[in-house]
């Protein structure tokens, strides 16, 4: 089910009650049209009749949570350019959140909305729209259209993606299954997209997703993936969804991609560890690649001719792509340098396990609240039936420490409670 279809039906009766605006590039939500033409007196810019909410940011006005489209009732994020006097619908990248029982909105910094979802654990209350970061206005670029994302907020500091790159038959993979295995619920691998054909062992959906060439090509024209290369004469790609499904999982991420992908990610300004794992000398590379008996004496011959550039590339000043360059030369040593430059040689996880937080109190938004925003902190306060239950009536959500962006999720999210006797909070409507 869609987000918020639920709230679909509100539409509907208000399209009984007012006359539908006929637009050309987009149809408006028709309870709107009247109030968007006034603006937004509210010092949130925020106006919510329990079905949509909208929000202006700039000459424009987003429309959040409903579609007049009644034949799809897909996600409603619709746009109202004051200037052109024109509804647009958005290309709506990334994963939106699940229906809920409404939501409301606050602009934060011009560039991403905060959508709050009522009746959610809050875990699962705070999502960004992105309306005008960098990832969004590359992808405007490269589609043409206009685009907003969703980026999920995610409490606490989950530790950065970790790519890494290196030429074929170096010991990414090895070394990423060592990781994997000594920290199962720690690490969670972005599973690719491939158009090359699966080797014996692999498995689709786990290795990599294997797909057709037009399919993918379709999918990164929609939109879907957050880096894509051709490498070795196959078409590779991280989509959206595989960084996501491991951020869900509350795992840390690790890419194996090419150095043009690497090099895709660095300039998306996503925060992430860069590593690129050199060979100790092409001829070890050459005996590693024959070895393992997945490629034809042709296919080795590429791989060998690419792993020239591929660690030029990675050995040059400018652009620097990488923040750390590994030599697997004898592979515990390789695995025991990659585990202290992620901190987690034997010392480091001593050390974390002795200043272990607790984990993160389990904590539903209401349904019935009021928000405010002041500074980087938005106060919810929740109202009379909620307090009853609640021995803590505010609930703050600080996105003063908020890190990344879609694609994929935000981190740094604080969300804790309050009690406004006990704190003396003046909470201003
Ligand atoms: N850009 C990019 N490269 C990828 C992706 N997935 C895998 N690769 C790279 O594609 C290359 C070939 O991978 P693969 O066919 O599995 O062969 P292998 O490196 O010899 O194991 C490697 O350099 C991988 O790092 C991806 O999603 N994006
Ligand atoms: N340090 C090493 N010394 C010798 N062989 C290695 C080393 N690291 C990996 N290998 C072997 O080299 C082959 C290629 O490794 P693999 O992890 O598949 O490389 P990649 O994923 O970079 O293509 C595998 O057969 C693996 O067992």
């Amino acid at each position: 089910m869609d987000l918020f279809s639920p709230l679909s039906s509100c539409f509907d009766q208000g399209e009984s009650r007012i006359a539908r605006l006929d637009i050309s590039m987009g149809e408006a939500p028709a309870f709107f049209a009247d109030d968007l033409q006034k603006g937004f007196p509210n010092g949130l810019d925020l106006k919510s009749n329990g079905c949509e909410t909208s929000i202006v940011v700039g000459n424009r006005t987003y429309v959040i949570g409903g579609t007049s489209d009644k034949s799809t009732l897909s996600v409603g994020v619709q746009v109202y350019d004051r200037s052109s006097g024109e509804w647009i619908n958005p290309t709506v990248l990334g994963t939106k959140p699940k229906p809920s029982k409404g939501h409301s909105a606050v602009l934060l910094n011009e560039d991403r909305i905060l959508i709050i979802n009522k009746g959610t654990t809050l875990d699962d209350c705070a999502w960004f729209l992105e309306v005008d970061t960098q990832y969004v206005r590359k992808q405007r670029k490269i589609l043409g259209s206009e685009v907003v994302a969703w980026s999920k907020g995610v409490r606490g500091n989950a530790e950065k993606p970790i790519v890494i790159s290196g030429p074929s038959g170096v010991g990414k993979g090895t070394l990423i299954s060592m990781l994997m295995k000594e920290f199962p619920s720690m690490f969670g691998f972005s599973v690719s997209h491939t158009t090359r054909a699966p080797r014996a062992m692999e498995k689709d959906g786990v290795h990599y997703h294997f797909t057709e060439r037009s399919v993918m090509e379709k999918e990164i024209k929609d939109g879907k993936f957050l880096e894509f290369a051709e490498v070795h004469g196959n078409l590779y790609g991280t989509s959206v969804e595989a960084v996501e499904v491991v951020a869900d999982e509350g795992k840390r991420c690790i890419l194996d991609i090419d150095v043009q992908g690497a090099k895709s990610v660095r300039d998306t300004k996503i925060e992430a560890i860069f590593i690129f794992i050199k060979p100790p000398s092409v001829e070890q590379l050459e005996k590693r690649l024959r070895a393992r008996k997945t490629e034809t004496d042709e296919q080795i011959e590429k791989r060998l001719k690419n792993a020239k550039g591929e660690m030029e590339q990675a050995e040059a000043q400018s652009p620097c792509i990488f923040d750390h360059i590994l030599e697997n030369d004898i592979l515990d040593k390789c695995y025991a340098s990659l585990k202290k430059l992620l901190g987690l040689d034997d010392e480091s996880v001593i050390a974390a396990s002795e200043s272990k937080i607790s984990a993160p109190e389990v904590i539903y938004l209401p349904t019935d609240y009021s928000e405010s925003k002041i500074g980087d902190k938005v106060i919810i306060r929740c109202r009379n039936a909620e307090l009853e239950k609640a021995s803590k009536d505010l609930i703050v959500v600080d996105v003063s420490s908020i890190k990344g962006s879609a694609p994929g999720r935000t981190r740094g999210l604080n969300i804790y409670t309050m009690d406004s006797f006990l704190d003396g909070v003046d909470v201003i409507n």
